[in-house]
């Protein structure tokens, strides 16, 4: 089953779940009934990973936090990861399984390779795209981070920061709305709480989100505003005086009062997209390194003598299927810049959101459960990397 869109994880936070689970970390009635789906001999009940620390996972329950040691088997869990728990032969509670993701955020996620993929944080609902209005907006940046949150699985929401610095603020308003081409957008001013509410509204009850942005886009602020203290360090404290204002800067989910998550993942944040030069140097800067180095500037790397590219691909240095989707990134990169009408986007959004979550998603579960049974017939333990 797939329901990554985040308005499938129901709202209704229910008191009688079929597995115990941590009702203040996102636990509805969709993610019991995902539960239900996905059973797990002699788990005794439901888990989230709250934090990966260097030898144990931080585990929500029902009942409170546990320290727990990774599962023996697949692969390793991560922030946002749901997890069943049973007892070991001790009869200490253990992670039995980590269950399929319904998103996920990776870094090198376009490549051949999956194994090669790094999953930095799963299961958000929402993606949040913080940005601020006191710098000028990077051409295609946005576009590009927006893609890249709709195929993490999740909802962009784009989230425009220090509202407040009125002078510049609709400017940079407007041509956000245009950018975001149908996506969302909600107007914030930390400094003054206004939008705080909204913002909120757009996550789905009990839904987790996760803040992207870069260096200085107000995240931490934002987040303070969120949670109603102090979690973070900001930009201004950071220059100053640390003291009593820096309580935590690991990674890990934060319950809010109304039943959202927050997904506080320092590694995520700037999701290399926004700290890149160009977000798609992130992805795809070996390819664009290659294109680069063709003879012909406007090289179309098809037939032109000297293409880097297709000499690449001959050999074998580049996967075909990996050069496949840097075109179709490119390609929905200048059709979303190509398109001004809005309810065209959002259609073109949802079809190419549709798309990306059923053959993409189903894909990737596919590979995943192939791989999981291999390692189950073999009875093979991955080695641990961290
Ligand atoms: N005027 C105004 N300033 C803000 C607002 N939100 C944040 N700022 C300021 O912007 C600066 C950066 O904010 P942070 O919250 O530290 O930004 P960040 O995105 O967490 O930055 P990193 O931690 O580097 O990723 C700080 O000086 C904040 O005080 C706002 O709503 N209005
Ligand atoms: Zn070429």
């Amino acid at each position: 089953m797939n329901t990554s869109s985040g308005n499938a994880l129901d709202s209704t936070i229910t008191q009688q779940p079929t597995a115990d689970g941590p009702f203040g970390f996102g636990y509805t009635a969709a993610v019991a009934q995902y539960f239900k789906d996905h059973p797990c001999p002699g788990a005794t009940g439901a888990g989230r990973v709250v934090r990966v620390d260097r030898n144990l996972l931080l585990v929500a329950v029902a009942d409170g936090l546990l320290h727990l040691p990774y599962p023996l088997t697949g692969e390793p869990a991560v922030t946002g990861d749901w997890v069943w728990i049973g007892p070991n032969r001790a009869g200490d509670r253990q992670i039995l399984a980590v269950l399929p993701r319904r998103s996920e955020l990776s870094r090198k996620r376009a490549f051949e390779d999956s194994s090669a993929e790094q999953v930095l944080a799963a299961n958000m609902d929402t993606v949040g795209v913080v940005v601020p209005v006191d710098r000028p907006l990077t051409h295609n940046r946005l576009e590009r981070t927006l893609v890249a949150a709709w195929d993490s699985g999740a909802t962009p929401l784009v989230i425009i920061t220090k509202a407040d610095l009125a002078q510049v603020a609709d400017d940079v308003v407007g041509k956000v709305i245009l950018q975001a081409a149908g996506v969302e957008v909600v107007t914030t001013s930390a400094e003054h709480g206004d939008g705080i509410d909204e913002l909120l509204v757009h996550i789905p009850a009990g839904g987790t989100i996760v803040l992207l942005g870069p260096s200085g886009a107000g995240k931490s602020t934002l987040i303070n505003s969120l949670v109603g203290r102090e979690v973070q360090h900001t930009g201004e404290v950071r220059s100053g005086d640390f003291k009593g204002k820096h309580t935590t800067t690991s990674r890990e989910l934060v319950p809010l009062a109304n039943g959202t998550v927050l997904m506080d993942t320092p590694g995520v944040r700037g999701f290399g997209l926004f700290d890149a030069e160009d977000g798609m140097d992130e992805m795809f800067g070996d390819v664009e390194e290659l294109a680069a180095r063709c003879r012909f500037a406007d090289c179309g790397h098809g037939n032109e003598p000297g293409c880097a590219v297709r000499e690449a691909i001959d050999v074998g240095s580049l996967p075909e299927r990996r050069w496949q989707s840097y075109l179709k990134m490119q390609r929905e990169i200048a059709a979303l810049a190509r398109r001004s009408d809005v309810a065209a986007q959002r259609a073109y959004y949802r079809e190419w959101h549709q798309k990306v979550v059923s053959v993409g998603k189903s894909q990737r579960w596919a590979e995943r459960e192939v791989a999981e049974k291999r390692d189950q017939a073999g009875g093979k333990r991955r080695k641990r990397t961290r």
